[in-house]
């Protein structure tokens, strides 16, 4: 499909300055070399880790929409981006959301 035909639209600079901030305050940072939001997440064990991979991992299937994510014992490395748009969009503001409540419900 041409990108211009895709469904999932680019984050408006208007949108950015609306959806960003409380994300931001929460942690993510925009990554340098690409459109994007990256937070590390650090569990007290692999076992919290991975359940709250679980719960990330359903919801994504759910909404049809991943993270890019790196696992390393009680770590958890999270890149999000809309593969459609090459960039940000209001899926990632979504998923970063139910990624705090997820991460909140675990600790
Ligand atoms: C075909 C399938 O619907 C698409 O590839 C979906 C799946 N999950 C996705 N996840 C992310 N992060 N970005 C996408 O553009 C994307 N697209």
């Amino acid at each position: 499909m041409p990108f211009y035909t895709s469904q999932t639209q680019w984050l408006s600079p208007e949108e950015r300055e609306q959806l960003l901030p409380e994300l931001k305050a929460a942690g993510w940072e925009e990554v340098d070399d690409r459109d994007a939001l990256f937070k590390e997440f650090s569990f007290k064990n692999f076992n919290q880790a991975f359940g709250f991979m679980t719960r990330v991992a359903l919801q994504a299937e759910k909404l049809n929409h991943h993270p890019e994510w790196f696992n390393v014992y009680h770590k958890v490395q999270i890149t999000l981006l809309t593969h459609d748009c090459g960039g940000l969009s209001k899926k990632d503001v979504k998923l970063a959301k139910f990624i705090e409540q997820a991460a909140a419900s675990v600790n």
